[in-house]
């Protein structure tokens, strides 16, 4: 099994346990870091709406705190007519912890797959190194 297909099936596992009792709608994602190891992570919502914890953030805060803060790749899956979208706040998340060149798969249930690139998703992100002056 290629790569790209290893991720997106981690990202669908993922899926499997979202908790999603107010949208109903479950989305899964995996990264890969530096040392090859996968983290899979769904959204995770709650009574208070707002408190909603994305799939792609989920997986990328496991990384993190596990102590794997390069991340190379991230695939994302939801029931999406297309490629699943991640929304702005992930896309910002996924900036600090991917290259921009990184590469980002967007597929869905039917199994379309888009790959695209963090520049690509977040043009003109705001980046750590815009905190030095
Ligand atoms: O890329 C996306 C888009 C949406 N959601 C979640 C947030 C919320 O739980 C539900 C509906 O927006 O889907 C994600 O996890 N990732
Ligand atoms: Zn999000």
């Amino acid at each position: 099994m290629s790569k790209i297909n290893e991720l997106v099936n981690a990202a669908l596992k993922a899926r499997e346990n979202a908790y999603v009792p107010y949208s109903t709608f479950p989305v899964g994602a995996a990264v890969r870091v530096g040392s090859d190891r996968v983290y899979m992570g769904s959204n995770i919502e709650n009574a208070s709406y707002g408190l909603t914890n994305c799939a792609e953030r989920t997986a990328i805060f496991k990384a993190v705190s596990e102590g794997d803060k390069e991340i190379t790749e991230i695939a994302v899956v939801a029931d999406t007519e297309g490629p699943t979208a991640p929304c702005g706040a992930c896309r910002q998340v996924i900036s600090e912890f991917m290259p921009p060149e990184g590469r980002i798969v967007l597929s869905n249930t039917k199994g379309d797959i888009l790959e695209t690139t963090v520049s690509e998703l977040l043009p003109g992100a705001f980046k750590p190194e815009d905190l030095e002056t």
